[in-house]
């Protein structure tokens, strides 16, 4: 569904992505790791169309979408979130997932209607009337959700839905977005939580510096030698076994 081949992104003198590649086959729950600063959500957004990669290429569903811009990407199926929520703070929770309804559709009724049906996925629809500024971290997380579905993907990427949320939250946000994939989205995202990422996740792609160091299963993935070195230093795999 989404091939990703030796995409690259630099600023200035920082290479941020370095050939990286991936592949997300639809229906699958796909997770992308790596310590802070490893280039992820640089990644994502050369995927979603906010930076134009400086090589590689980005194909979804069979098309060519390497720089496209984003409304266009996402008029086309798929659409990311983002880290920091910024929900529109004035109007109500059903108005802020109508604007991710209205960019396919003009019918303000049909944008209610559906924006209605994205908050009961996502656990909102007591919330509809609730203003965006009044949402606890929470709840403009699942805004954050909500408006991203609206816009009916098929491919969803998610960049740290989990951070602030307390466990209880992250328990409820993981039957969320395994519901989300029962409707028939396919979700690509990225996750500090690992407990989240093992419970979710088929596969996991972990990038380092940039470069993407290991792909497989969560549980290969922990016992991955260079992967363990990446989060914890040179070493750290033998004394974690010693
Ligand atoms: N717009 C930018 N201009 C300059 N440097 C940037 C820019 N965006 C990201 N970087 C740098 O690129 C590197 C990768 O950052 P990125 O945010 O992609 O990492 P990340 O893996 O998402 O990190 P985190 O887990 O902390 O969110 C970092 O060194 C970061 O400082």
């Amino acid at each position: 569904m989404l091939e990703v081949r030796e995409v690259s992104k630099s600023f200035g003198g920082l290479k941020a992505v370095d050939r990286a590649s991936l592949d997300v086959a639809r229906g699958e729950i796909v997770g992308l790791i790596g310590p802070n600063g490893a280039g992820k959500t640089t990644l994502f957004a050369a995927i979603a169309g906010f930076h134009r990669p400086d090589a590689g290429t980005v194909s979804f569903e069979g098309r060519p979408i390497t720089g496209l811009a984003p409304h266009r990407i996402c008029a086309a199926g798929m659409v990311r979130t983002f880290q920091i929520t910024q929900p529109f703070a004035g109007i109500s929770v059903r108005e802020n997932i109508m604007v991710g309804a209205y960019l396919h559709t003009a019918d303000r009724r049909l944008a209610a209607r559906e924006a209605e049906a994205v908050a009961a996925l996502v656990g909102m629809k007591d919330q509809l009337d609730q203003r965006g500024a009044d949402l606890t971290v929470a709840g403009r997380k699942r805004l954050e959700l909500a408006r991203a579905l609206a816009t009916g993907p098929r491919l969803l990427l998610l960049d740290e839905v989990m951070a602030g949320l307390n466990p209880t939250e992250i328990v409820e946000i993981v039957g969320v977005i395994r519901n989300i994939r029962e409707a028939g989205v396919t979700i690509l995202l990225i996750e500090h939580v690992m407990q989240a990422v093992t419970s979710l996740a088929e596969r996991v792609y972990v990038l380092n510096q940039g470069r993407m160091i290991a792909e497989g299963t969560p549980a290969a993935i922990a016992d991955n030698e260079e992967v363990i070195e990446a989060y914890l230093g040179h070493g750290a795999a033998k004394v974690l076994r010693a």
